[in-house]
C-alpha cells in the first residue's frame, strides 16, 4: 500500500478533501472536475484493473466547486474475480493518502415496491451478503481495530446535510438499506422476496465491502444508489446491463448535481 500511496502522491497537487467512487454509468461527474490529473489504473503499482463496461479505470484528481477531490472512475467487483481485500485496496490507499471523507455511488435494483427506475436513494444502512469480508485475516492495527463497531457505518451529520441539500435542490431523495450480493447473476424471484423480508430496499454487487473498509479506518462515509431497474418489473422484461448503464447515465445527472452540492 505504501508503494501505491507514494506513487499516487507524486501526481497530487494537494491532498483531496473527499474521495468519490463512481458506480456504473455515473462517470458524468468527471466532466465537472476542473484542473484534472488522471492516472490510469494500469500505471499504478499494485492496483487491480477493472473489466466492466461503463467503468473506465482511472483515478482522477480535480477541483469540484474549488474543493480538491479524488474520483475513482471504475471500481473493482468481487464477481470479476478479485478478493475483497483487492476490492477495497483503493479505499485503503485513499485513507493513507490523507483523505478523510468518502462518497460511494452505485447502480442498484429496487427491492422496495415504491421505488422506480431513475430514483436516487441515500443508503442509510447496509446488509453484506458477500461470501467474505475485507477485514478477514490478520488485522492491520494501524488501519483500524480488529472488531470495528458497525452500528453507524455512515456519518450522520453528513447524511442529514445531504438530505437537506437534496431538498434545497428539489431532488427527490429516497432512503433505504442496500444489500450487497456477490453477483454477477441477477436475483431469482424467491431471492428478491427474501431480500425484501430481511429489510433490503435496493440490491447490488458492490459498495458494502468498500463501506466496511472505510468505516474500519474511521473515514466519514456517505453513499447513494441510482435505482436502475425494479428487481421485479411491473411489466415483465429481462434485465440487461446496457439498460442499467443507460438509466444510470440519465438519472446520474441528478446525482452529479447532488454530489457537487454536498462537496
Ligand atoms: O459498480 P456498480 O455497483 O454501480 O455496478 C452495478 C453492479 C454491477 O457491476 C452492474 C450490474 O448491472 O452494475
Ligand atoms: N444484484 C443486482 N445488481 C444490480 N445492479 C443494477 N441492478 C441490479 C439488480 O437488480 N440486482
Amino acid at each position: 500500500m505504501q508503494e501505491t500511496v507514494d506513487f499516487i502522491s507524486e501526481f497530487l497537487p494537494e491532498i483531496p478533501g473527499v474521495a468519490i467512487i463512481l458506480g456504473s454509468g455515473l462517470g458524468g461527474l468527471v466532466n465537472e472536475l476542473e484542473g484534472q490529473v488522471s492516472i490510469p489504473y494500469e500505471k499504478i503499482p499494485q492496483f487491480p484493473v477493472s473489466t466492466v463496461e461503463g467503468h473506465s479505470g482511472q483515478l482522477i484528481f480535480g477541483y469540484l466547486n474549488k474543493l480538491p477531490v479524488l474520483a475513482m472512475s471504475g471500481r473493482f467487483h468481487y464477481y470479476e474475480g478479485y478478493s475483497l481485500n483487492e476490492v477495497v485496496f483503493p479505499v485503503r490507499v485513499m485513507k493513507l493518502l490523507g483523505i478523510e471523507r468518502l462518497i460511494v455511488t452505485n447502480a442498484a435494483g429496487g427491492l422496495n415496491p415504491e421505488f422506480e427506475a431513475g430514483d436516487l436513494m441515500l443508503i442509510e444502512d447496509i446488509i453484506s451478503l458477500m461470501p467474505d469480508n475485507p477485514l478477514r485475516g490478520k488485522n492491520e492495527d494501524n488501519l483500524g481495530p480488529r472488531f470495528p463497531d458497525m452500528s453507524e457505518p455512515f456519518d450522520l451529520g453528513w447524511t442529514e446535510k445531504a438530505k437537506n441539500i437534496a431538498k434545497d435542490m428539489n431532488i427527490d431523495l429516497r432512503t433505504g438499506v442496500y444489500v450487497g450480493l456477490q453477483g454477477p447473476k441477477l436475483e431469482t424471484k424467491a431471492e428478491i422476496r427474501y431480500l425484501r423480508i430481511i429489510g433490503g430496499d435496493a440490491v447490488g454487487m458492490s459498495t458494502v465491502s468498500e463501506i466496511i473498509a472505510a468505516h474500519h479506518m474511521g473515514m466519514k462515509v456517505i453513499a447513494f444508489s441510482v435505482i436502475t431497474n425494479e428487481s421485479i418489473p411491473k411489466v415483465k422484461k429481462e434485465f440487461t446491463h446496457q439498460e442499467v448503464v443507460e438509466v444510470a447515465n440519465r438519472a446520474g445527472e441528478k446525482l452529479v448535481r447532488l454530489v457537487k452540492g454536498i462537496v
